[in-house]
């Protein structure tokens, strides 16, 4: 019960520390994109749903010279893109700071980062998502000194 009330204590702390925060002379997307470094560095190795959703294919499709019959399922490796040694310099490494400066968005625009699908059916709780991830950052590194 004691632990329980220290702990109430330190969490409002933390948000009170949030709410003073005066900002650290970024203004805008650079410092939103660089706060995000982390958070999309994890799914870029990481993908939660590394397959994404499958699919099925809805008429005959020639995909790069293979063709593709009607009604194949089919499913987005976004595992395997994430690690494309063609996309990304030293794919095995777990490097935010590649995505300092960067325009590449989580948001499905840029096809070598997808871990919410893109297009149409992209998942439609992204923004929810992405504060959670945020969220548990933070949780996480407030145990830390
Ligand atoms: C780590 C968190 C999450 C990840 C990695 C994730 C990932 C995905 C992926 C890969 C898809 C398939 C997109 C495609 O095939 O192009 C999807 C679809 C979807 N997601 Fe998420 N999602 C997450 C959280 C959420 C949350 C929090 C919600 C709702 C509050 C949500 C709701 C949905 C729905 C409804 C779809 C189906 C959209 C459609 O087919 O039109 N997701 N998600």
């Amino acid at each position: 019960m004691q632990e329980q009330c220290r702990r109430e204590k330190t969490n409002k702390d933390f948000l009170d520390g949030l709410l003073e925060y005066e900002g650290d002379g970024k203004e805008g997307t650079d410092r939103i994109s660089d706060q995000n470094a982390v958070v999309k560095e994890t799914p870029r190795l990481h993908p939660p749903i590394p397959l994404l959703l499958p699919r099925n294919v809805m008429q005959e499709t020639n995909l790069m010279g293979n063709l593709i019959p009607k009604d194949t399922q089919v499913s987005v490796n976004a595992w395997a893109i994430g690690r494309d040694t063609e996309c990304w310099e030293d794919p095995m490494s777990f490097k935010p700071e590649r995505f300092l400066g960067s325009n590449i968005e989580i948001i499905g625009r840029n096809f070598e980062f997808i871990p919410f699908g893109s297009g149409r059916r992209i998942c439609v709780g992204i923004s929810l998502a992405e504060w959670v991830f945020h969220l548990g950052v933070a949780s996480l590194l407030h145990y830390f000194d």
